[in-house]
This record gives C-alpha cells, structure tokens and sequence, in this order.
C-alpha cells in the first residue's frame, strides 16, 4: 500500500493506491460521512466492478447512475441523469457520491457533487491509468462544451481517492497509452529524475509490470498533490500541469470529442510545446528528442492531426482558460523538469511551429 496526503488545510484528502482497495471497505468506509451513497460509473466499467464496489456498501442506502461511455458524453445534458436520479432518490446534502470510473466519470460526478445542493461529498475511485494519475486528484471537475474542453466547471476536491491497480488489467493498450501522456508529463514538467526512471523503465511500465506501475502512480499522484496543495486553483503554478493542453484541447475539440483521446491529443500537444520550447531557444533540442521519443516508445501520437489548419488551432487555443486579456499563456519547457507558464510565444511562431509540424496553413 503507497499513501499520500494532499495537504489542503481543512480539505486535506489521502490518496491509497494499492491492488485490491476496492475490495477493502475498512480501509475508506470512514469517508463516507452518512448513510446515503450515489455511485456514478459507465455502462463499460459497471459491468466490471460495480457489484464489487456495491459488496463494501451493504450498510448503506445505495443507488447508481450508468451514464453512456465516452468523452462525447461529457455534457451538462447527460450531467442532468445524476441530479434525476438523486433527486427521485430523495438524496439529501448529507449524500457521498462516488466516481467510479475513468477521468470523464470523475469530471462529471465531482462536477455534481459540486452543484448538487450547493454542494455535497465525493470520493474518486479512479479507473483508467489516466485518472489514476492524474483526473481523480486535485479536485478540477467539469464538461465539455461543443466550442471548448471542460469549459463548465468548479474545483471541488473529494474526500479521498481509492486507486485499486488491479483494474488496470481490463484497460484497453489503446487508453492505456493515453494515460501514460500525463505520467511522461510530470516528468517533463517538475521532475526531471523521474522522467530518467521512465526512459529506462518504459519496456516494462508498457508490459504492466505491476510494481512498476504502483511507482508510477505513486510519483505521479505524488507530484500532482505537491504542485495542487501551492496552488489549488490554478492562481499560477497549477498551470504547469496543462502542459500540451492548449494544443491538446484544440485537437479534441476540433476532432470532435472522443475521437482523439485526451491523452494522445496531449501528446501531440506535448510534442508541439518542445517544439516551441526549442524555436524560442529556450530548451536544448535533445531534451525535447527525449521527450517526443518517450511518448512514441509510449505508443503514443507525436504530429498533430492532418485535417486541422493553423487558424483552426489558433481560433480554439484563443479560448483556452489560461488566456488573459486576449493573450495566449503557454506552458513551456527551460529544462528537463522545469516548465514556465508564458505569455511570450508571439502569434507568428507559434504558426511557425504549426507549419513545420505539418499543419495546413
Ligand atoms: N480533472 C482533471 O484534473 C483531469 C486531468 C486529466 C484529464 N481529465 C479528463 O479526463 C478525461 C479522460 O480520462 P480517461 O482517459 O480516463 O478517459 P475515460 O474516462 O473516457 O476512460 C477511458 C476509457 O476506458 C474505459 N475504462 C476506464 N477504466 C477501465 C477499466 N479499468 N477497464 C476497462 N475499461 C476501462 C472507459 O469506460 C473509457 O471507455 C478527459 O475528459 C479529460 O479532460 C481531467
Ligand atoms: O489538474 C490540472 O490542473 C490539470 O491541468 C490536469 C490536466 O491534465 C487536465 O487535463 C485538466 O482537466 C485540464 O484542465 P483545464 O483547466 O485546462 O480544463
Ligand atoms: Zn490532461
């Protein structure tokens, strides 16, 4: 079993990441305050391990919401499912909710959790490699909207996060993949031994070896709550862990959601954000190799998609969140674990960086 603390003073959380947490209800029972519970989960990953979960909650009064699987779903319309059925279920502000799911499930269920009543508890049980990671910690929430990626939200942090490694084994190689964009990510942006531990481990990270993975998780989450418990709401540092998401986001939105995961539209972003890295002469060109190498022995993309042009990218990157007074931020690289969020890459280079990367003009 590997804990760890994110210290939020009064909203502090513990992070268990171990196999077969799921299965262990003494262990998280006691954060779940009252006797009324809704799990939020997907009709992929109920079939899986909803029973077992329900099994840890036979003292409480239980119901569930199946939401359609897929980023295509994350929308305040389906949101509206889980208000429905707490509502016919007579939940009341003393109710836990809990995310069941990968990063998509655990966007919109603390995004209810955060509007339902005002507010009620939510714990994460993260389970794609992605939300293990990454999405379950740190409290961002939300949907999609079709012109921009998460763009209606709140910050809202559960009451604990349960990452049971053994579920890893029924995700797909191609999700999978995804979720290593964001673990090479924090390598990338704050810690540049992991991103070592990671170019010599990526053969066996990529096979599942199961230890391997647990140190993963652990250094990731470990990262995350570091940088999350200086900044919770992404005043200034937090920003760091968008890297590539400027790019990514415009990817996915413009693709059409789902279509490109959000981790291979960040990888693609990632490789876009060395380049530039590199064109400002601010990162050396063998770190950001490194870096584009990783995410391909990762079995992820590197080249933004064929179909999209430079004013396609520039237009949907104009709305990304990090924008201050019509100024695009960036999150980019000075060094191997160093990241700056930046508003000095002009307009015409970052089209430079689009043209060279094969982007129509
Ligand atoms: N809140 C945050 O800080 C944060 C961070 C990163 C990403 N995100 C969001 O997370 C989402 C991406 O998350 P994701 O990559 O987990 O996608 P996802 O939630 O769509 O899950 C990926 C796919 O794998 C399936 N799946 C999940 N766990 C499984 C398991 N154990 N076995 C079999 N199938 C399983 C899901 O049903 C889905 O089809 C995006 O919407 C992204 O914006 C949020
Ligand atoms: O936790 C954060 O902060 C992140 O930026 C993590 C990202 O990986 C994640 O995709 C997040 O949802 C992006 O946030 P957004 O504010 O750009 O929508
Ligand atoms: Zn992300």
């Amino acid at each position: 079993m590997k804990n760890l603390e994110l210290d939020l003073g009064e909203r502090s959380y513990p992070i268990f990441i171990a196999p077969g947490i799921l299965a262990d209800g003494a262990l998280w029972l006691k954060y779940i305050a009252g006797s009324q519970v809704c799990i939020v989960s997907n009709d992929t990953i109920a079939p899986l391990y909803l029973a077992d979960l329900k099994a840890q909650l036979s003292e409480k009064n239980v119901c569930e919401v199946i939401l359609p699987d897929g980023e295509a779903h994350k929308t305040l319309a389906v949101l509206e499912q889980v208000f429905d059925t707490l509502l016919a279920n007579n939940h009341n502000r003393s109710t836990t909710l809990i995310a069941l799911g990968g990063g998509v499930v655990g966007d919109m269920c603390g995004f209810a959790a955060a509007c339902y009543q005002r507010g009620v508890q939510f714990i994460q049980i993260p389970t794609s490699l992605l939300a293990m990671v990454d999405s379950s910690v740190g409290g961002k929430t939300g949907v999609n909207h079709p012109l921009g990626k998460n763009m209606i939200g709140a910050f809202h942090q559960p009451n604990c996060v349960l990452a049971d490694l053994n579920v890893l084994k029924t995700l797909s190689d191609r999700e999978f993949s995804a979720g290593m964009a964001e673990v090479i990510k924090y390598g990338l942006i704050c810690d540049a031994e992991f991103f070592g531990w990671l170019e010599q481990n990526i053969a066996g990270l990529m096979a599942r070896d199961a230890e391997l993975l647990s140190e993963a998780v652990y250094r990731c989450c470990e990262n995350k709550a570091t940088v999350v418990a200086e900044d919770e709401r992404e005043g200034g540092r937090r920003a760091i862990l968008n890297l590539g998401h400027t790019f990514g986001h415009a990817i996915e939105t413009a693709e059409g959601y789902g279509n490109w995961l959000h981790g291979e539209a960040v990888a693609a972003g990632t490789a876009l954000a060395l380049a530039l890295s590199v064109k400002l002469a601010w990162l050396a060109p063998d770190v950001a190799a490194r870096g584009v190498a990783l995410l391909e022995q990762a079995g992820l993309p590197v080249e933004p998609p064929s179909n999209m042009n430079v004013d396609q990218f520039l237009q949907l990157m104009g709305r990304d969140k990090k924008v201050v007074d019509g100024r695009l931020r960036l999150v980019l690289l000075v060094g191997l674990g160093e990241a700056v969020v930046t508003s000095e890459a002009s307009i015409e280079i970052i089209t430079e960086v689009l043209l060279a990367a094969g982007v129509s003009a």
